[in-house]
């Protein structure tokens, strides 16, 4: 499959390492399919410890002096690395809808979404303040400084290709840390072609690195190399485990942005219309596979079955096929495992007395393709109540008092969005209140921002991204005691 882009060199085949683009033939390349029909797309070096022990050194020799340019510096580069994101914004979502699968508009959206990371991590370069401290001590005076941790790495997923990158590069490099990323196996192309535009953009040598390959021996690199002070992950909570517990020995710094299970609870007093158009933004974003997803539907009963009937009206109406068609709204799933799983916990809730409202099978399409679904009597017992879907499929339970949505919502070991739809103000402050989770979309299924702390509690991670909290997770304080005056 030839892409047709306006900029071809954005299209990358080698690793970058040291303001190089390498190759790696020490093993056989990765070939990256589109997940629509499975043509290849492009290839990427299967690169392992020794490239990234390379990046390591890169990186470290390139921090002595990015971390010495002055915040406005790295404000202008940072600046620049955004507005060549948007001039290239259509090339970008054509490369991810190709790896990726999602359809062009989101991948156009993505790319708005990453580069809004940039942008806001730009301005926040400049405002890393410090403090003056009142001293308890007239002959000493307390300062504290505010300083980058260092040499960086950041393990990616392949759901959101470019901003899970842009949303941990853009804080470290403007805090004047450098980093090492390994995006994931499924969608290296996004992340090579922002590593492009980075270096248009005037990012120094070895301040930003892109190695692809096995995951597992670049990950044992970059979590035990004593010289990476930080690690950055966005994936499962299984991996998140594995990870910490390989950061262990050096006692590496975490964010952790892991797996949801998000509840999306409808009480008797909400708009049922904005609730159903809330659901379809949330539920069915990137067919499923997206970790703030509303995962588990609950529906109060004096309202349940209208909305059931409405959602599955909106559902059925939703259009399937290659990401590339124009007016498509749900792309394939990005692979067989992730339609495996999708069927097995149909099969079990089903088997289990659940009811398919809409969808509910493979899609005609074929391959990867799954028809947007609804399945409603879904109780707690069931899989499908308690385990990440990753797929186009809402679950719907009833109940019948606020306690018990709080208690069915609390219930899940993840912790990450959470949405409710009420317009009772003192039930929004009640529900909000109680709701054990990162992030809370009161009547909205869209919640994600650059300039609001995204993060979860609980299994689904730690620490947040954006916001004017997300630059700390590259920083550290450092305190000065001045005596003898
Ligand atoms: N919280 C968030 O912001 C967020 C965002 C996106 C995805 N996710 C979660 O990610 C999961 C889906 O994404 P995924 O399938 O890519 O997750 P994943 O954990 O399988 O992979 C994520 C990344 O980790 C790498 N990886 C896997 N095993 C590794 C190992 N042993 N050593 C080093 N690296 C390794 C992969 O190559 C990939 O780059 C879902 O659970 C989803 O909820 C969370
Ligand atoms: O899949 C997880 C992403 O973080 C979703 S979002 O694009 O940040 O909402």
């Amino acid at each position: 499959m030839m892409l047709k882009l306006k900029a071809p060199s954005l299209l990358r085949s080698q690793i970058f390492v040291d303001g190089r683009w390498l190759d790696d033939k020490s093993a056989p390349a990765i070939e990256v399919r589109n997940p629509s029909g499975g043509e290849i797309v492009g290839a990427v070096p299967r690169a392992g410890r020794d490239a990234t022990r390379r990046a390591i050194e890169a990186a470290d020799a390139a921090y002595k002096g990015w971390s010495r340019t002055t915040a406005e510096h790295r404000a202008r580069v940072l600046r620049r690395w955004y507005e060549l994101m948007l001039e290239h914004q259509d090339d970008l979502a054509a490369i991810m809808t190709a790896e990726q699968g999602k359809p062009l508009a989101e991948a156009k959206g993505e790319i708005g979404y990453a580069a809004s990371y940039i942008e806001w991590f730009a301005e926040e370069a400049k405002r890393t303040y410090g403090d003056v401290v009142p001293s308890p001590w007239a002959d000493k005076q307390i300062l504290v400084k505010r300083e980058p941790v260092g040499v960086c790495a950041a393990i990616t997923p392949w759901n959101f290709p470019a901003a899970m990158i842009t949303r941990k590069v853009a804080p470290a490099l403007a805090a004047g840390c450098t980093i090492i990323v390994k995006p994931a196996e499924q969608t290296p192309l996004s992340a090579l072609a922002l590593a492009a535009l980075a270096e248009r953009a005037g990012v120094p040598p070895g301040v930003l690195n892109v190695i692809t390959g096995t995951a597992r021996e670049i990950g044992a690199e970059l979590t035990n190399n004593p010289t990476v002070r930080k690690l950055s992950f966005t994936g499962s909570t299984e991996i998140g485990r594995l990870l910490a517990s390989q950061c262990a020995p050096t006692l590496k710094r975490l964010s952790l942005e892991l797996g949801g299970n998000a509840p999306f609870i409808v009480f008797d007093d909400a708009d049922v219309d904005a609730a159903v158009e809330g659901a379809i933004a949330s539920k069915y974003r990137n067919s499923g596979q997206t970790c703030v997803c509303a995962n588990r539907l609950l529906v109060q009963e004096g309202i349940h079955d209208a909305f059931v009937a409405k959602l599955s009206i909106a559902v059925k109406a939703l259009k399937v096929g290659d990401g590339r068609d124009a007016d498509v709204q749900q792309g394939p799933l990005i692979d067989d495992a992730a339609l495996d799983k999708v069927l097995t916990l149909l099969d079990d809730a089903v088997g289990k007395g659940a009811r398919i409202a809409a969808g509910g099978a493979r899609h005609r399409l074929g391959g990867t393709f799954f028809e947007p679904t609804v399945v409603a009597e879904v109780t707690p017992e069931m899989r499908i109540a308690n385990e990440e879907i990753f797929g186009p499929v809402a679950p719907i339970m009833r109940f019948r008092s606020e306690d018990e949505a709080i208690a069915i919502a609390n219930s899940s070991e993840f912790g990450l969005a959470s949405y409710f739809y009420s317009r009772d103000i003192a039930r929004v402050w009640r529900v909000a209140d109680a709701i054990q989770a990162g992030m809370v979309g009161i009547n909205t299924g869209i919640i994600s921002t650059a300039v609001a702390p995204f993060g979860g509690v609980k299994q689904s991670g730690m620490g947040r991204e954006g916001s004017r909290l997300g630059i700390e997770e590259y920083m550290h304080t450092k305190y000065m005691c001045i005596g003898g005056l």
